[in-house]
């Protein structure tokens, strides 16, 4: 459990993050959503104790992570790109890790397996793509068994396969009752991750929400409707929330009714429909659309 309270952190005059709170539960994925330069790293820097706020608390299981006798098995995180010798193996790299903390090497080879590096374990990791990389560092935040794990930006620059195996992972360690917490500033990816969504943008939480309600109402599908009566089914379609515009002659787009309800009402009143087509609203344009004017705000600012 990660519990954020009223947190805030000022760079001179910046706002990095202002007055947030939030919290992330064990169990299910959560992801921390935000434009560049929301403060989502920041945010992370400070649960993870090297930050320090300005103002209000963040908790890791109940404390501050300072407070915890061993921080580890508490929390995993991944912040950036770790810096990893060149020359070392992916192996040792962990071993000389773990030696510090007093895990058993055996638990080296565990994650090694866990993460699918258990084939390239001696091999030097300056020679690692991005992806193994970033499954190596993964593996150095699972290394003490966390009840959490936090990473940012896990998927940045991952091709497909990478991208694939980091959500399965992350969905794989919170059914095992784990709390994870993971950043990203791109909206589709979090939708197929996440079951809860903490939006930030200009430092400021914008929405908790689980992701099946921000997909419903951030989201509405246009439905695309030609019919050659088409000006008379504006009168059997239109009605309070719905809103109905015409681009071309002979055709709709209708928000605010399902393709069936639109079907029906064509067919009761006798109207022919030559297509009906749902076009979904992508998630990202969603939002973009609810981190907008905060967005605006933070350029009018700065300028
Ligand atoms: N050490 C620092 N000194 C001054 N400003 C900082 C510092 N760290 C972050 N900031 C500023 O605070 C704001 C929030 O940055 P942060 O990196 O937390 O955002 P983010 O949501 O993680 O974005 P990104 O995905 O781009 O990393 C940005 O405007 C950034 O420039």
């Amino acid at each position: 459990m990660i519990e954020v309270v009223r947190l805030s952190k000022h760079y001179g005059d910046k706002v990095a993050v202002n007055d947030l709170s939030f919290t992330v539960r064990p169990g299910i994925v959560t992801g921390f959503l935000g434009p560049n330069g929301a403060g989502k790293s920041t945010t992370m820097r400070m649960i993870m104790g090297l930050d320090r706020p300005t103002s209000g608390s963040a908790t890791v299981n109940g404390r501050p992570l300072a407070e915890h006798r061993a921080p580890l098995r508490e929390i995993g995180a991944l912040l950036e790109a770790k810096a990893i010798h060149p020359g070392r193996s992916a192996r040792d790299h962990l071993l000389a890790l773990a030696a510090t903390t007093g895990i058993p090497a055996s638990r080296v080879d565990e994650v090694l397996e866990l993460v699918g590096l258990r084939n390239v374990a001696r091999k030097r990791a300056g020679a690692f793509s991005l992806g193994m990389g970033q499954r190596l560092g993964i593996a150095s935040a699972l290394l003490g068994d966390p009840r959490t794990i936090m990473l940012d930006e896990p998927v940045n620059g991952l091709d497909p396969d990478g991208i694939l195996w980091i959500r399965n992972l992350l969905k794989g360690l919170a059914a095992e009752g784990r709390t994870v917490f993971v950043s990203s500033h791109l909206m589709s990816e979090m939708a197929l991750t996440a079951e809860q969504l903490v939006v930030v943008a200009r430092g400021q939480l914008v929405a908790d929400v689980p992701v099946v309600d921000f997909v419903q109402n951030a989201v509405s599908d246009r439905i695309r409707v030609r019919s050659p009566q088409a000006t008379d089914l504006i009168r059997v379609l239109s009605g309070p929330g719905v809103t109905i515009t015409s681009t071309e002659r002979g055709a709709l787009d209708v928000i605010g009714l399902t393709a069936d309800v639109i079907g029906d009402r064509a067919f009761a009143a006798g109207y022919v429909l030559h297509e009906l087509t749902t076009e979904r609203a992508s998630l990202e344009e969603a939002f973009m659309a609810m981190t907008k004017d905060l967005t605006e705000y933070s350029t009018g600012k700065a300028a």
